[in-house]
């Protein structure tokens, strides 16, 4: 059967590796050469979006518009939902069109302050549903694949999630989001609190919603779970999770729900078991979806 996808997947291999250097090389530049920062003061001009604390740089934006011009070259008809595209205008709806779903710089924060964790991250759905997903962990230099029905894997090496069922035996990571609203920094601190308690071993943060993700696909920690990403967080990680053998869900009711990726919420975990008792300790708020149109 042709695999009629493989030729895109081919090419966000390309494209997300080329954007990681040029990602990397300012990032490794903050690092290290204090003359060549000065030199770079424009490019290290911090914007923001949602609020202070949102960050964007013009590599950003940069590495997000190289990115679909390369995809357009070569599939013209495709269809692009972009962070930074998003935040310039562009719609945020997902159809059943080939879509390429497009986080940058995943990290932007990190990226800022020289913290060495940063990600592009490109998903692909056709149908709503995500067809392959390429994470790059650009500083560390890892190539995060995934193709629907076909396996996860970190430069070629398969992907498996932990097997530990215990949530008392396991490191959960999260993220505190960028909303400063106190009554959201509340109920995230109150979900953070009860999970601490459970107790379990520890709870990480990479800074990016994409590596927190290949951390679950790679059995580092047990689960991952955040209320206020967007759908260019989780698209790619998403299927790199659950092609390692790992579950999604919302935050909903008992069982969570099925994943939804414009609910801005998501649990992505190496079994139903820990992701189901995460469900139940987090409060389960929900901000304004990405698809719905007066979000901004
Ligand atoms: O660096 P970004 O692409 O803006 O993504 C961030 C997100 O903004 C933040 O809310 C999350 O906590 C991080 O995990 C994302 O990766
Ligand atoms: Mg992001
Ligand atoms: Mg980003």
């Amino acid at each position: 059967m042709v695999d009629v996808w493989q030729t895109a997947m081919d090419h966000a291999v390309g494209a997300a590796r080329r954007a990681g250097q040029v990602c990397c090389s300012g990032a490794l530049i903050r690092c290290v050469d204090q003359v060549v920062r000065e030199a770079l003061q424009d490019d290290r001009k911090v914007m923001t979006k949602s609020s202070s604390v949102d960050l964007v740089t013009q590599t950003d934006q940069k590495v997000e518009q190289l990115i679909i011009q390369s995809v357009k070259e070569k599939f013209p008809t495709h269809r692009f939902i972009g962070e930074e595209s998003v935040a310039a205008g562009e719609s945020c709806v997902l159809t059943d069109a080939p879509t390429w779903i497009i986080d940058p710089i995943d990290g932007t924060t990190n990226f800022v302050h020289a913290f060495p964790f940063v990600a592009v991250s490109i998903g692909f759905s056709v149908n709503k549903q995500v067809e392959f997903g390429v994470v790059f962990s650009c500083l560390e230099d890892k190539m995060f694949t995934a193709r629907r029905g076909k396996g996860a894997f970190c430069d070629g090496e398969p992907l498996q999630v932990s097997d530990q069922e215990d949530i008392k035996q396991s490191i959960i990571a999260t993220e505190f989001g960028s909303s400063r609203d106190p009554e959201a920094v509340d109920r995230i601190f109150s979900s953070l609190r009860n999970v601490l308690c459970i107790p379990v071993h520890g709870v990480r943060g990479a800074g990016t919603a994409a590596i927190n993700m290949c951390l679950v696909a790679s059995g580092c920690v047990e689960a991952y779970y955040e209320i206020g990403i967007h759908v260019w967080d989780i698209a790619a990680g998403s299927l790199i999770v659950s092609e390692a053998g790992g579950v999604l869900m919302d935050v909903d009711g008992k069982d969570g729900g099925p994943l939804d990726l414009m609910s801005r919420r998501i649990v992505a975990a190496n079994s139903r078991t820990i992701a189901e008792r995460i469900v139940r300790e987090i409060d389960a708020f929900g901000p304004p979806r990405d698809d719905e149109p007066l979000r901004r």
